[in-house]
């Protein structure tokens, strides 16, 4: 990641929950000015009002003040909307880079859409982005220059870790593992909390005990220097307790079957989003 202060001015498609997360990390990196087109301008207007004046918010590509001139165009917008948004972009891109956070579109299609000689990044964040511990992996189509892409690199280090990957097709796994990955940890809260309530706990320490237990073990995770499965194993007394749940869950019927089948459904989601 680049230092603060050294954000140039970058144009956002899209401001909702992931835009809207890289906003407000570039804000704290010293990003200097940013237009952000959003057409439900509420969430988007509350982060300029805390900006300075540093960002600006405009309904559509056709409000983006005359003579702005981004270093970067980030595309924070569905991929369904591509085909229609993305080609009024053309002309800002040009010279410059864009960097796409959509699931599934992938680099050629965004060529098809910009023009074939543009510099395009795919970059596929999470939402812990939304308190700095986002996880992107990033990959850089042909003729990204290196400045280019250290300056996709800040803008995504600005709300977490980010890899870079040189085969692009990686990218669809990615947006079914770690992509998607906050939701299936946050089941496993919704689960946790539902059996311990089937179990007899009162609803409110059933809540409780789920968030914290995954809010927890997340933490522990974070500064553990192990491997997941010791952690797993310093909880599992032989003989005791969490050995007969794991012998349910372990079952390669059950949860690594499961998770493989759940995977492989998101990574072929992420292909049939392509274009
Ligand atoms: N939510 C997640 O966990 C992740 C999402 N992504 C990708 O990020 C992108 C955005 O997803 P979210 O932020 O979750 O969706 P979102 O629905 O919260 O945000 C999309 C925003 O785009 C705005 N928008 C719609 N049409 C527009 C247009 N023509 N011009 C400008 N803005 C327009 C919407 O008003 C909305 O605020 C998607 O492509 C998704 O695949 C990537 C990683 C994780
Ligand atoms: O569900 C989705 O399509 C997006 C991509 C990864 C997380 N959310």
């Amino acid at each position: 990641m680049t230092g603060a202060a050294s954000l140039p001015p970058i144009l956002l498609v899209g401001c909702g929950r992931m835009g809207g997360a890289l906003l407000s990390g570039w804000l704290e990196q010293g990003l200097t000015r940013a237009v952000v087109v959003e057409p439900h301008a509420a969430a988007a207007e509350a982060l300029a009002a805390q900006s300075a004046g540093r960002v600006r918010v405009v309904p559509d590509a056709d409000s983006i003040p005359a003579g702005f001139a981004p270093e970067a165009v980030v595309l924070a917008i569905k991929p369904q909307e591509a085909a229609n948004t993305v080609p009024h972009y053309a002309a800002l891109s040009s010279g410059v880079v864009t960097l796409s956070i959509m699931a599934g579109r992938t680099i050629g299609g965004l060529h098809r859409l910009l023009g074939e000689a543009r510099a395009v990044v795919r970059a596929m964040p999470n939402t812990p982005a939304a308190v700095r511990q986002g996880f992107t992996v990033a990959c850089a189509g042909e003729g990204v220059t290196a400045g280019q892409r250290a300056l996709c690199d800040a803008l995504l280090g600005a709300v977490g870790e980010v890899a870079w990957v040189e085969d692009e097709a990686l990218l669809d796994p990615v947006t079914a593992v770690s992509g998607g990955g906050p939701a299936y940890v946050f089941l496993l809260v919704e689960l946790l909390q539902r059996a311990a309530e089937k179990l007899g706990i009162p609803p409110d320490l059933a809540r409780s005990m789920a968030r914290s237990t995954v809010a927890g073990s997340g933490a522990l995770l974070a500064v553990s220097r192990g491997e997941a499965a010791e952690l797993r194993q310093a909880v599992t007394s032989p003989k005791g307790t969490t050995e007969r749940a794991l012998a349910v869950l372990m079952a390669e019927e059950a949860w690594p079957a499961l998770v493989d089948r759940a995977m492989a459904a998101a990574t072929d989601r992420s292909r049939e989003l392509a274009e």
